[in-house]
């Protein structure tokens, strides 16, 4: 079983969708998320103090997403939890709507914490900004196209076959996998 330190249910949810039939229980609380230029090393930070927090229950892990628009030079960045509370999606996409270059990225970095040591595994997609299309998902997700549509428009599960947060954890799982078993 894997505790997942996060306020968000959905990356919960996703989570367990990607690592079943591993268990994943959220664990609803509010590490500091430390301002860094890279979203490993927030993730890095939280991963110890989620598991300080939880007082030795075992393994943690944390998930920072970045969302970086590149004709704004990488804006927001790390700071995309800021900017989807204070601007919203749909000032970003008047934003981006006036660029001719809509390239956009996610990036999850995954930290793990078990006390000794901490591991970081880093996953992105890329796609192009759109006017918000689509009621699934979260966050950015009606405005970020992948290959024809948004993120909102696709099941939780075409989502976990392709996204910034599926790619981090697989790249968790088979490092789980290889550990020996203690
Ligand atoms: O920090 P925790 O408690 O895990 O939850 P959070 O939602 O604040 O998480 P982040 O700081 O990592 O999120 C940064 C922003 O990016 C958004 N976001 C994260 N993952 C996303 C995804 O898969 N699709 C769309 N938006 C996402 C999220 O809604 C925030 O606005």
């Amino acid at each position: 079983m894997l505790r997942f330190v996060t306020t968000n249910a959905e990356k919960a949810a996703e989570a367990q969708a990607h690592l079943a039939p591993m268990a994943v229980e959220q664990v609803d609380y509010d590490y500091v998320e430390v301002q860094a230029a890279e979203v490993a090393q927030v993730a890095a930070r939280g991963a110890e103090e989620a598991y300080e927090k939880a007082d030795g229950e075992g393994p943690v892990i944390v998930d920072d997403t970045g969302f970086s628009i590149r004709g704004l030079d990488g804006f927001p960045g790390p700071y995309a939890a800021y900017v989807d509370d204070t601007l919203g999606i749909e000032r970003v996409w008047s934003l981006a709507s006036e660029l001719a270059d809509r390239h956009a990225a996610f990036t999850s970095a995954i930290a793990y914490a078990d006390g000794d040591r901490v591991e970081v595994f880093e996953g992105t997609v890329e796609g192009q900004l759109v006017a918000p299309r689509g009621e699934g998902g979260f966050g950015y997700d009606p405005i970020f196209e992948y290959e024809g549509r948004t993120f909102a428009e696709l099941s939780m599960d075409e989502k976990n076959e392709i996204s910034h947060r599926a790619r981090a954890l697989s790249k968790l799982a088979d490092w789980l996998q290889s550990q020996p078993i203690s």
